[in-house]
């Protein structure tokens, strides 16, 4: 029995349980950027130049090195010139105190980002935001109650009952661990609209000039920018046919974090802003463990590894060598990560947004190509974690007797 094939038999058994998570699907996608748009092959002269930097000849050329090598070619950011402008705690002196100030810039940013990419999702989704029953935001930007949540409740005129979860430090999957929770929200609740929305201002908390001896933090302004995503997830027994669309139905869900890798990547929130870890080998440690990690999820769902380039592959683009490192482990043929890529080319890394931003690009690239059905979606962040869901596309056609839309 081909992969397809078993997937199939596991879908028609789960409609026989109770309680099933199989017709949960992907309603909607929508995203959104700040305005600020700065190329790659700009960017080492704009940083240096902004933050009074340009006599560190050897960061700034180690800075231009890392930036070639980034599958990058342009970001988006919250700030601009003229926002740091006289704001010298967030991007001149590092020993001035910044979190209030940067906080407080997010309380703002982040809410309305996400209003802009939820704005999308619901003009999308095509029925009017008072029928969201659950909110699920995710973010690594803010602190405070209430939260980004609320504001984003109230932006876009949710019902007060609305029922909602603010996630907040996932890193780079907490796109990925946000679309599990909603997944399992609306195969509980029959009748759900979940709307989930990612924002992430990643530069408002860590962007500072650069130091000596601290040459990850390069990485991260190298690879880093702003934006956000948001998803509308239903079930399918529910949707209101005539206007609700399955894009992927969300199958399975898991999450793996490998032993020993706590120091691989971090985040600590300080008082100049995110301190950020991302070790040199990070892509090396995803190389050796993913398809396991993957072979271990798929496995309770009666489908064996391998088989690989017969998959769809909505993979989080922490960076370019995590790509290649799943291309290598996965012995992916050229163009599978090319939707990864292509959000990593034209965005950059935008944490737990990235995902849903490969996710629209996937679904553009089905309308031309159908041939894969199944999926495997990956968020890779601080743990090492590892954040896995099996998709399923719909509007295809699986076998003769089991059609899905
Ligand atoms: C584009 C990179 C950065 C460089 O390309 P390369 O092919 O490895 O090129 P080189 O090996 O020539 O490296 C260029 C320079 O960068 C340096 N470098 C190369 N990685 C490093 C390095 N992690 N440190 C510090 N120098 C380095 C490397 O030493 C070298 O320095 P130099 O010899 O002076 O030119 C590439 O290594 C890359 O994509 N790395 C993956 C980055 C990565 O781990 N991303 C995070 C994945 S998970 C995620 O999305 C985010 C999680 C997250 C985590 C923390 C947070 O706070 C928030 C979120």
């Amino acid at each position: 029995m081909d992969a397809t094939a078993r997937l199939v038999s596991v879908l028609q058994e789960s409609q026989k349980a109770p309680r099933r998570n199989s017709s949960v699907a992907v309603l909607a996608i929508g995203t959104a950027n700040p305005a600020n748009c700065i190329l790659q092959e700009d960017y080492a002269d704009w940083y240096f130049r902004v933050t009074k930097s340009d006599h560190l000849t050897a960061l700034k050329n180690k800075m231009k090195r890392i930036c070639d090598k980034s599958g990058v070619k342009k970001r988006y950011f919250h700030y601009t010139e003229e926002t740091l402008a006289g704001r010298p705690e967030l991007f001149l002196d590092p020993t001035l105190p910044s979190l209030s100030a940067r906080l407080a810039i997010a309380a703002n940013a982040i809410p309305e980002l996400a209003a802009a990419a939820a704005t999308k999702v619901i003009a999308e989704w095509g029925r009017p935001a008072g029928d969201i029953t659950h909110l699920v935001v995710s973010t690594n930007s803010g602190a405070q109650a209430p939260g980004a949540d609320l504001r984003l409740a109230e932006l876009l005129g949710l019902r007060p009952t609305v029922q909602r979860t603010l996630l907040s430090l996932h890193g780079c999957f907490g796109g990925c661990s946000a679309l599990r929770l909603a997944m399992d929200i609306a195969g509980s609740n029959r009748g759900a609209r979940v709307l989930v929305a990612v924002a992430e201002a990643t530069t408002v908390l860590s962007f500072r000039p650069p130091v000596e001896g601290h040459p990850d933090a390069l990485v991260a302004a190298a690879l880093f920018g702003d934006g956000a995503g948001a998803v509308i997830i239903g079930d399918d027994d529910s949707t209101a046919t005539n206007v609700e669309r399955p894009i992927f139905y969300m199958v399975s869900a898991s999450q793996v974090t490998l032993p020993g890798t706590e120091d691989t990547l971090s985040m600590r929130l300080q008082e100049d802003g995110y301190d950020i870890g991302i070790s040199v080998e990070a892509p090396a440690i995803i190389r050796d463990n993913i398809e396991g990690c993957v072979a271990n999820m798929l496995a309770p769902l009666g489908l064996a590894g391998g088989g690989w380039n017969g998959l769809f592959w909505p993979v989080h683009p922490g960076g370019r060598a995590i790509l290649d490192s799943c291309q290598a482990a996965f012995g992916l043929e050229p163009g599978k990560l090319a939707a990864s890529r292509h959000v990593l080319s034209e965005y950059g890394n935008m944490y737990g947004a990235t995902i849903i931003f490969v996710l629209n690009e996937i679904r553009r690239r089905r309308r031309q190509d159908r041939e894969q059905k199944l999926g495997v979606m990956m968020g890779i962040g601080p743990g090492v974690s590892i954040e896995m869901m099996v998709l399923l596309a719909a509007g295809v056609a699986l076998d003769s007797s089991f059609i899905i839309h």
